[in-house]
């Protein structure tokens, strides 16, 4: 029995694809474990070191979480909120990621950090590069669940061409080896309702940060 099927991936790049649809089967259970990390841990808009709001609200579980404030970037085992540490990451949304990761050649991907991103109507998210984790031969896997959202893949300088593809519910985009470092971003979220999320696109992306 397959777990996570797929019609296989989408190479965009040597070490870079699209798992079409992988994550769909386990939308309910993912959404409900989703809900319990978000009672724990809620969504907030986090300051970029700079003092400006980030528009994408964002929250944290796994063993590590991706913060920014007036300190800057980085990975930190405590919810600044709470002061506690992030929810434990939930086994269907690990084994995922894993799979998905596995699906992509990188068999041995075990994340220790999950970052919520929760995208309203026009919310977008600039070309950047992840970069704020130790370890660079690890992947990043990157979940889209609820309403799509055009992913713009460019190079590993910020001024190389950009791909653009539109992300669906249950995509997965998994992308290591030499794209580890390329730059990506989400253009404004276009207004709609999706059965699962409502009004809302909903990101996950696994890493290993530390
Ligand atoms: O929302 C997405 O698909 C991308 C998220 C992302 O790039 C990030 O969290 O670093
Ligand atoms: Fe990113």
């Amino acid at each position: 029995m397959t777990l996570f099927s797929s019609a296989g991936p989408e190479w965009i790049a040597p070490g870079a694809c699209i798992l079409r649809d992988f994550a769909s089967p386990y939308e309910r259970l993912l959404w409900q474990d989703l809900q319990a990390i978000v009672r724990q841990a809620p969504w907030r808009h986090m300051q970029t070191p700079g003092g400006q709001a980030i528009a994408v609200s964002m929250s944290n579980c796994g063993r590590l979480g991706w913060v920014s404030d007036r300190g800057g970037y980085r990975y930190q085992m405590e919810d600044p909120l709470s002061g506690i540490p992030w929810p434990v990451m939930p086994a269907s949304f690990e084994s995922l990621a894993i799979a998905a990761a596995a699906q992509a050649g990188f068999v041995q991907f075990r994340p220790d950090a999950c970052l919520l991103n929760r995208y309203e109507a026009g919310t977008k998210l600039g070309l950047h590069q992840d970069k704020d984790e130790q370890d660079f031969s690890q992947p990043i896997v990157s979940v889209s669940l609820g309403l799509p959202a055009t992913f713009l893949f460019g190079g590993l300088k910020r001024s190389d061409p950009v791909l653009r593809t539109e992300l669906y519910h249950g995509d997965v985009v998994v992308w290591g080896g030499p794209d580890r470092l390329r730059y990506h971003g989400i253009l404004p979220l276009k207004p709609g309702w999706h059965p699962l999320t409502g009004k809302l696109r909903i990101n996950l992306t696994f890493r290993v940060a530390g």
